[in-house]
């Protein structure tokens, strides 16, 4: 991996401004899911180290706070812009790890850059307020305070963005942080603390631990320093999660595993409707929390609408992100693979029809197929289980009625996205989808400047947006009396 600035690989945690090896001396190795090949090493840090990382964080946490929130906001400016600054060395340790192709990885470190720089905004704006006294010898008032330490951990499929997603509001709102990153991935969050430390992050504010998730995930849920604990994962290790963070009582935020549909209803607009569903599905190679799983297509534009959407899903290119006109990297490792094949020839044996691809790629590795199915129904195990792959699963419908109570049937409740040129139905839809975001003819929404986040199993909380600060703030309400 040739890099401008070398320093930013690194290939240690970090922990109260020191870059360290695991006491023991045990790592963890990193490969590109494009061939397996070695990308670098990592720590495996152990339960002393997790301590070592909380008490600094407990330790640096009273200076932070003591700081303005304008004052915390100047320092982010700087990491903001440093993140800029290296875009295309942090662009390419993002594709050497994950695998996505570079303009996607690209477009990751600007997407993460925008969540430093509307937090480092927000900084300054914690209002409090003061509430109109009910006794006259009394004054109310309402103060928003940082939380404490909090513990992250998250997933490989953003790298960067999902780390600064949530470090970037914890340290605007006067918090000090814990990261855990996936062991995947690891040198993109490891980079972003090299970048954080030379904006003047303090030490003891922000710091990187790699290793074991059960281990170190048992530590932070465990200690009672760590008040909040932000997660980014699957449903089912966000229920685990929570469940270790019950007998101290942390503030959660969870960020879990979606099922989202992509409804095209009669009367929408064919092409935008088939961008839309391009745009949703295939990226990151449909390795997103929020890529459409189960498409419904409603019978009357049916045969049109998948010709148009054959005709698109068979130019996808694949192979390396390095290479320039690829626009579908491989899935992040075997196991991934051997999921999204699973959950293909599931569908296939009960009944549904491959349109295009349907197999591993000839690339072999961790290279699947752009793949396109019809005849999807809801018995089949990709209608009711995230597939995390490029595979596109249509099913035909009839009514709003019918596809509403479909859409619905799933415990998950994360993103939506329908197209219709109905402004009625527009409102109607929205309002009846139990999910958290919902795209109404768009079939990318994610922002930094809106509420991301799901309902049902699908998380608690929101990251980004107006809303995001107050996932790591208490309110306190203060009485005055002696008026
Ligand atoms: N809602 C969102 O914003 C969002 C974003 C990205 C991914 N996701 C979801 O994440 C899933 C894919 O990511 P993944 O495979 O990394 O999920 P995962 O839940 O397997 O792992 C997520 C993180 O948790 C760690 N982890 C695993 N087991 C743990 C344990 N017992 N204790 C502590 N940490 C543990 C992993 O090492 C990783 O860092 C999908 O379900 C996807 O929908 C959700
Ligand atoms: O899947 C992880 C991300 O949250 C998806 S997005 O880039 O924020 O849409």
């Amino acid at each position: 991996m040739k890099l401008n600035d070398p320093e930013l690989f690194r290939q240690q945690s970090y922990i109260d401004g020191q870059w360290c090896d695991a006491d023991d001396g045990s790592v963890l190795a990193v490969t590109n899911p494009f061939d397996e090949s070695a990308v670098g090493t990592c720590p495996s840090l152990g339960a002393v180290e997790v301590r070592r990382a909380v008490a600094a964080a407990e330790r640096s946490g009273e200076a932070w706070r003591r700081k303005t929130g304008k004052a915390r906001g100047e320092i982010l400016r700087r990491w903001y812009e440093l993140v800029k600054e290296n875009i295309n060395d942090l662009a390419l340790i993002l594709t050497t790890e994950q695998g996505k192709p570079f303009a996607e990885a690209h477009g990751e470190i600007l997407y993460a850059a925008s969540y430093i720089e509307w937090f480092l905004e927000e900084a300054k704006r914690s209002y409090g307020d003061v509430i109109p006294q009910t006794q006259s010898d009394k004054r109310l008032f309402v103060i928003r305070q940082p939380i404490g330490v909090c513990a992250a951990i998250t997933s490989w499929n953003f790298p960067s963005a999902l780390i600064t997603r949530k470090v970037a509001p914890a340290l605007a709102a006067g918090c000090t942080i814990v990261v855990r990153p996936p062991n995947e991935t690891p040198h993109s969050a490891l980079a972003l603390a090299e970048l954080a430390e030379r904006a003047g992050v303090p030490a003891g504010v922000f710091n990187v631990l790699t290793g074991d998730p059960v281990i170190i995930g048992k530590e932070l849920t465990a200690s009672p320093v760590v008040r909040k604990l932000t997660f980014t994962g699957s449903t089912a290790v966000g229920r685990l999660l929570m469940e270790q963070s019950a007998p101290t009582v942390k503030k959660l935020s969870l960020e879990l595993g979606g099922n989202a549909p992509f409804i095209v209803f009669d009367d929408a607009e064919l092409d935008a409707a088939v961008e839309g569903l391009i745009q949703s599905k295939f990226r990151n190679s449909g390795q997103t929390c929020v890529c459409a799983n189960r498409v419904f297509v409603h019978e009357a534009i049916f045969d049109d609408y998948v010709n148009k959407l054959t005709a698109k899903v068979s130019r996808l290119k694949v192979g390396s992100g390095l290479e320039k006109e690829v626009n579908q990297g491989p899935l992040i490792n075997s196991r991934a693979v051997d999921k999204v094949d699973r959950l293909v020839q599931d569908a296939v044996a009960h009944g549904a029809k491959v349109i295009v691809g349907g197999k591993r790629h000839a690339h072999g590795g961790n290279f699947y197929e752009p793949t396109l199915l019809t005849g999807v129904t809801e018995s089949m195990q990709l209608a009711n289980e995230e597939i995390f792959g490029p595979v596109l699963a249509i099913a035909k419908f009839s009514s709003e009625d019918e596809v509403l109570r479909l859409a619905n049937e799933c415990e998950a409740g994360l993103s939506a996205y329908f197209y219709t040129e109905s402004a009625s139905r527009i409102w109607r839809v929205t309002e009846a989808l139990e999910y958290g975001i919902v795209g109404a003819n768009a079939g990318v929404v994610s922002s930094e400047v809106a509420p991301f986040g799901g309902i049902k199993q699908s998380g608690i909380g929101r990251e980004g947006s107006k809303y995001g600060l107050d996932e790591f703030m208490e309110l306190k309400y203060m009485c005055q009396g002696g008026f």
